[in-house]
């Protein structure tokens, strides 16, 4: 090959060819180095064919500079990339800049020097520096990083490494990771169990794809189930992907696959140091990395030899990418399986309903484990009315669900209890004037973190110190804290019982691996009593001896009633009812609401699954919504408002008029101002017939926009704000 097409990273730029010098070997998917005017670029050597740009004759060609030293993007993973561009209507671009994940990385292995602390105690120190210290503790990373982490500036930390407080540490990138071994220690497996880790094995060893569902209740041993395929990979040599939807999670799996396979698997997120990504992202490619674990970001990776794909809780919603290239990781994660020729797991005790009706119309293989492991129940779940089992006044726990809390104290259980909003109180108003604290960038309510005295917007992270007086009547001490958040809740828990040990999970409190390994070991320690959480508390965890859950608002979710509001309830519902009673004692559930009749909350205190899907999947056909019918959503963005507003009429304007699809819109979004940027919103709600990427592409090839507009698609949405 003399002439070679690049895809660069630049959208605007899409492709360009290059002369390829004498001697330099590439193929399609290597990695190289070109000139682009004065500067050098890097790109990847693409299929001609499938990537048509402007011809130029061989004459005008530059030459390419350099091959880097990495091995070729494999070709099922170029058509993945070709997939999600096309599906998701993303620059290829963006989507191959994924599989780069490590720019450092492309330019071979080799070693980096990172800092540490020497351990000597200077007998005199600046403050500054000894505040630094503390902060390093077992830490060691690059100087900037370290700087980061302490917030201090690198001046700072340069000084510390002349006075001999901090040393140098030699990293070699390519170290292997230990080996995992398939044998470790391989558990003994219920029948049903068995039968169901006998199907992934056999479909790991037949190399090809094969999509399954694994339909577990709570606490059926999933994992272990799905950790037999994981064995049966890595018997065959074979790499494998376990997607999470959340870092929080992946500390427990940490411990677990470390318990089965004896050493922790590779982990992939973007709160990696730069070292350590640069290292996790050579082994993935030269295939020294068995089992990777990650967040969406780790799917689309190079990996050398693929053998499986699992996504555990498949049915959370934080697999959706809601940025950049809005694509969902569990739907990509089965294409990947498809082009790869791999079997992909989806595992859930609450599948997505387009999951269930993959699985009814025979597309996925569902393995369903109906029951506990080790004979353990289903807890028992009821319904605490709010409007007749009223709370006390100022109060949030009904005296049902406190008389339960306090029965388990006694008897030296544990309990939980699942608000799904962070901080203190979701509105802060003023007494006197009736003033409201909103966000100067959002369309949404500042909430209050009592823990750091702060006003914060959960959308954009602006934040006031909350004031002493009404900004706007200047009254002192007027301000009124609106709803329960959990550290209200966690409050409350320590009025009514002040023995209790409390234990307050959310993102704010939880922030880190070494807070959520210490929250595990406590809850597990029995050394505490009452878990006060978020939606973070809901799936993953197994603690034996909870045998209490309490729902404080079961409708909070069934607000703003957007396409998937009732089953999102049914599903964290579910999920956080499924921590009670996993071990030996039974366990209990009251979930607190003012609409008892409603269906979902009555499917879920009737533990009648099948109802509620039944009834979802009808009101989904009706509605014409997924996976019936298809959405899109186009979401026109700008600084200025007229300039927003402008742009969606004049996407409206000229909206195709065709007999299979409906456009609605634009109209302001329900979030009509975020980060700073107003925001309008068109749906399109298609039937499966209609090729809605096409339409779509076409459509806004329309036009030209002026530079401060944004025009984002989000195929099949999950987001409606
Ligand atoms: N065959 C087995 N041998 C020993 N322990 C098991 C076995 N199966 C499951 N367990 C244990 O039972 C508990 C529940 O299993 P696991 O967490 O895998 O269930 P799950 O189906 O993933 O639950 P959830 O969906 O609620 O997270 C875990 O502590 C697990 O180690
Ligand atoms: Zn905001």
């Amino acid at each position: 090959m003399n002439r070679a097409r690049l895809l660069v990273f630049n959208a605007a730029l899409g492709a360009l060819d290059y002369r390829v010098p004498e001697g330099m070997a590439i193929e399609p998917g290597s990695v190289v180095v070109a000139p682009l005017g004065p500067r050098q670029i890097v790109g990847v050597v693409w299929d001609a064919e499938r990537l048509p740009t402007k011809d130029v004759p061989d004459s005008k060609l530059r030459p390419l500079l350099e091959a880097l030293p990495v091995p070729p993007l494999p070709a099922p993973l170029r058509r993945l990339i070709e997939w999600a561009a096309d599906y998701y209507v993303a620059p290829l671009s963006s989507v191959a800049r994924m599989a780069l994940g490590s720019s450092a990385a492309l330019r071979g292995g080799g070693t980096t020097t990172e800092y540490r602390l020497t351990g000597e105690e200077p007998k005199r120190i600046t403050p500054q520096r000894a505040a630094a210290m503390d902060a390093l503790h077992g830490e060691q990373a690059t100087i900037r990083e370290l700087a980061e982490i302490a917030s201090v500036s690198e001046g700072v930390l340069r000084g510390m490494v002349g006075a001999g407080l901090l040393e140098p540490v030699v990293v070699d990138i390519d170290r292997p990771y230990p080996r995992a071994r398939a044998d470790f220690a391989a558990p003994t497996l219920s029948e049903d169990q068995q039968a169901a880790a006998d199907m992934f094995v056999a479909a790991v060893e037949a190399k090809k794809f094969a999509p399954f569902l694994l339909d577990g209740v709570t606490g059926s041993g999933k994992t272990e189930v799905y950790f037999e395929g994981v064995a049966a990979a890595l018997a065959e040599g074979r790499q494998v992907l376990v997607l999470l939807p959340e870092i929080a999670l992946t500390e427990n799996f940490l411990r677990r696959f470390e318990a089965r396979f004896g050493v922790s698997p590779v982990l992939w997120h973007s709160s990696l140091k730069a070292s350590e990504r640069r290292r996790a992202w050579r082994a993935i490619v030269s295939g020294d990395a068995q089992v990777v674990v990650g967040a969406r970001s780790a799917l689309f990776m190079p990996y050398a030899r693929l053998g499986l794909i699992v996504v555990d809780e498949a049915h959370e919603t934080s697999f959706k990418q809601d940025d950049g290239v809005r694509y969902n990781a569990r739907d990509v994660a089965v294409i990947r399986a498809r082009f790869e020729g791999v079997p992909v797991i989806l595992a859930s005790a609450t599948p997505a309903l387009e999951s269930m009706h993959l699985a009814d119309t025979g597309v996925y293989q569902r393995i369903v484990l109906p029951d506990r492991f080790g004979g353990a129940k289903l807890p028992d779940i009821s319904i605490v009315d709010l409007r007749e089992e009223q709370p006390e006044r100022g109060r949030w726990l009904a005296p049902r669900l406190v008389e339960e809390l306090k029965a388990r104290l006694e008897r030296g259980e544990q309990s939980l209890l699942f608000l799904n909003r962070r901080g203190y109180a979701p509105l802060t108003l003023c007494r006197h004037c009736g003033y409201r604290f909103q966000c100067p960038n959002c369309t949404a309510w500042l909430v209050e973190h009592r823990l750091s005295r702060r006003l914060a917007c959960h959308h954009c992270g602006h934040e006031v110190p909350v004031p002493a007086a009404c900004p706007e009547c200047a009254t002192p001490d007027c301000l009124v804290a609106c709803g329960p958040g959990v550290e209200r809740i966690a409050d409350e828990v320590a009025e009514i019982m002040p023995g209790a040990r409390v234990a307050l999970v959310t993102s704010d409190t939880l922030n880190s691996p070494e807070k959520i390994g210490e929250f595990v070991a406590a809850a597990e320690g029995k050394l505490i009593d009452v878990i006060v959480g978020t939606q973070l508390v809901t799936k993953g965890y197994h603690f034996p001896d909870l045998t209490l859950v309490g729902v404080v608002d079961a409708d909070l979710g069934l607000e703003g009633g957007d396409l998937r509001a009732a089953e999102r309830t049914y599903q964290q519902v579910a999920q956080v009812a499924g921590r009670a009673g996993r071990g030996e004692k039974p366990g209990e559930v009251l979930i607190q609401t003012r609409h008892p009749t409603a269906a979902v909350i009555d499917a879920l205190a009737k533990g009648d699954r099948d109802a509620f899907y039944a009834a979802e999947t009808e009101a989904r056909r009706d509605a014409g919504a997924p996976p019936f019918g298809r959405w899109a959503a186009i979401i026109v963005s700008s600084e200025d408002e007229a300039e927003a507003r402008d742009a969606a009429r004049a996407i409206g304007g000229k909206a195709p008029n065709l007999p299979d699809v409906l456009i609605l819109g634009p109209a302001p979004a329900p979030m009509s101002l975020l980060r700073g940027r107003y925001r309008y919103r068109l749906l399109i709600n298609a039937r499966r017939s209609a090729e809605v990427q096409k339409i779509v592409r076409e459509w806004l090839g329309l036009f030209d926009f002026p530079q401060g507009v944004r025009v984002n698609v989000d195929i099949d949405p999950y987001s409606f704000v």
